[in-house]
């Protein structure tokens, strides 16, 4: 099928940060970078490249990116900013394909879930005169792939941008992109960004996968019952564990001692739950509740909670 026309093209503008914008790895995030570049005006051009001739079909049926070229290496070459968009996993191999037509002066950044594996993996190959910046936005969705992507998914939400070293204004620029793309910007160490993001987005997709395959394996309880009277708490782990498996099994292998760090205690706290149901002991589920409850309401008081509706309330006090 002939590429159709793109609906909207990269313009030239004073917003722009980057000459040129390569893509590597057209799913969700690369997408929705897409679209919300061309909304900022924040590229000259935006290049983009995926491992599948399919991927790259769609992504030029849509118009996605000014270009859609057939390597990753010829999507690199030439770029002012390179970003990485692959899973965890597949980072320093892309990295080794790209190193050697990278342009002095460009940046290469990427959008892991996980940043000290991708440091170990993709630095190693990066030239002399090139800068590596990793970040990684705290937005995402149930969905892959190069149509997910949608314009406002980082609006208000988190990009964190772990300069490890490198050159403060490369470090700087890539923070104006993610602020033009919508998001709040901060900086953070990589093991800190991992033990964070083991608290509050590992452990708990794990979670969400054990509840589903819990409900998967009852022998009572039918799939089809299952899905009939499933309750909103249990309808929103399932969504967290549609998420996508290959990206997740690599989130796990490449964020292992955190993670089971969190799991660890995490079973510790579940045991003394369990323990005060059986004992019937109501004072501590209360006060636990009570503390839990006090964390939400910090998350809706301070606006990070996009998917609630907005009635101007908040979980209230406790009687
Ligand atoms: N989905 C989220 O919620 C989310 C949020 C923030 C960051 N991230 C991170 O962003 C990255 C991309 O995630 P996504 O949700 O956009 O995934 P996705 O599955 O939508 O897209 C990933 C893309 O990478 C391609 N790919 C896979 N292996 C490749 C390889 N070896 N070489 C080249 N391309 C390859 C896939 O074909 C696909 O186009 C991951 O590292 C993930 O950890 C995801
Ligand atoms: O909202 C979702 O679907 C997500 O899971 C997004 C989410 C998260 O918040 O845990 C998942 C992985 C990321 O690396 C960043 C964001």
């Amino acid at each position: 099928m002939p590429p159709r026309r793109p609906r909207h093209r990269t313009v030239q503008g004073p917003a722009v940060i980057y000459g040129r914008v390569a893509l590597i790895g057209l799913g969700l995030i690369a997408s929705s970078m897409a679209h919300a570049m061309r909304r900022g005006g924040l590229a000259g051009e935006i290049v983009g490249y995926a491992r599948t001739a399919a991927t790259r079909d769609v992504a030029r049926e849509i118009g996605l990116c000014d270009r859609v070229v057939d390597s990753a290496r010829e999507a690199a070459e030439g770029a002012d900013l390179v970003v990485l968009c692959v899973p965890v996993g597949a980072m320093g191999v892309v990295a080794a394909e790209i190193a050697p037509v990278l342009k002095p002066g460009a940046t290469v950044s990427d959008v892991g879930s996980v940043k000290r594996a991708v440091i170990e993996a993709v630095e190693p190959h990066i030239p002399a005169g090139v800068h590596f910046v990793p970040a990684h936005p705290l937005a995402g969705t149930e969905y892959s792939g190069p149509r997910s992507g949608f314009a406002t998914l980082f609006d208000n939400r988190w990009c964190i941008v772990v300069p490890n070293g490198a050159d403060r204004a490369a470090a700087d620029r890539l923070g104006d992109l993610w602020r033009g793309m919508g998001a709040n910007v901060d900086e953070m160490d990589a093991d800190h960004h991992d033990q964070v993001l083991a608290v509050v987005s590992h452990t708990p997709h794990l979670i969400a996968y054990t509840m589903v395959g819990v409900a998967d394996h009852l022998e009572n309880v039918t799939d089809s019952e299952v899905i009939k009277y499933s309750a909103s708490g249990f309808r929103d782990f399932t969504r967290i564990a549609a998420s996508d498996p290959t990206m997740w099994r690599d989130v796990f292998l490449t964020n292992r001692d955190a993670t089971l760090d969190i799991l660890g205690r995490f079973a510790e706290e579940l045991f003394v739950l369990q323990r005060a149901i059986r004992m019937g002991d109501g004072q501590h589920l209360f006060d636990y509740f009570t503390r839990t409850r006090a964390i939400r309401r910090g998350i809706v008081e301070a606006g990070q909670d996009t998917a609630a509706p907005d009635f101007g309330r908040v979980p209230g006090p406790v009687a």
